[in-house]
């Protein structure tokens, strides 16, 4: 199915807060000049992940970064929807509306803190340029506006991890090592098993045991 065929598509989040980033105010160079108003063509956009982009090869993007696995449209949309109900969820793609195909994508998540007075933290997430697109800035542009995005949102700072060799490309955007405070740290669970939801307050969910002590 062609994604032209989906009649009513959601956004995750409402498109208008890309609207007039600050690009001029970002520490990476970009020459000739774009933003994501004004991305150098007029058949690329910058925008929300939207639900029709199951169809428009976002998940093949994305197998281009790590594995994804054999994810249904089912699935896609159950974690669309979850995501767009937290609120927390930015993520932002490029399209190629010559051929309706999603050619590059970053996600922006916000962490909700209690200390720094309840503030929010932003996490870098899942950036990927289409194989065939790359060495043409797209990489810095996604990667540039969800951190402007983070910025206009209230964050007091974005992080992510990387490997070692992308080092030079986030430097160009901004981002630095921070001495004394660069490492990042994992345990990886081989077979996690079904997720059980923290959230006891609905209903249908299980429930954890109160301590009454
Ligand atoms: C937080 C995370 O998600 S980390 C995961 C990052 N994603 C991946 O590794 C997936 C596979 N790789 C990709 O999708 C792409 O190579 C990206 C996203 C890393 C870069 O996309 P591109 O569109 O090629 O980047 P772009 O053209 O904007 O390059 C910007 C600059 O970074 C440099 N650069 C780009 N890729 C790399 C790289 N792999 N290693 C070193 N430098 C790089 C470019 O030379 C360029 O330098 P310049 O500004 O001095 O000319």
């Amino acid at each position: 199915m062609g994604a032209s065929n989906i009649e009513q598509e959601l956004s995750l989040y409402n498109s208008s807060i890309l609207a007039n980033l600050n690009f001029a105010g970002s520490p990476a160079t970009f020459n000739p000049s774009i933003s994501a108003d004004n991305p150098g063509e007029p058949w690329l956009k910058v925008r929300p992940l939207q639900t029709g982009d199951f169809h428009r090869g976002f998940l093949q993007i994305l197998s281009q970064l790590t594995a994804v696995g054999n994810v249904s449209l089912a699935q896609f949309l159950n974690r669309f929807a979850q995501m767009r109900a937290s609120g927390d969820y930015f993520v932002t793609v490029i399209v190629d509306t010559r051929s309706d195909k999603i050619i590059g994508s970053a996600t922006l998540v916000l962490e909700h803190k209690f200390i720094h007075g309840c503030s929010v933290r932003g996490r870098l997430e899942d950036v990927v340029v289409d194989d065939t697109y790359r060495g043409k800035q797209l990489g810095k542009l996604i990667v540039v506006t969800v951190s402007l995005l983070a910025q206009r949102l209230g964050c007091y700072k974005m992080s992510l991890d990387c490997k070692d060799k992308l080092i030079p490309f986030y430097k160009s955007i901004g981002y630095v090592l921070e001495p004394g405070n660069s490492n990042t740290m994992n345990i990886r669970y081989e077979q996690p098993s079904a997720a059980v939801s923290a959230n006891h307050t609905s209903g249908s969910e299980p429930t954890l045991p109160i301590d009454p002590s």
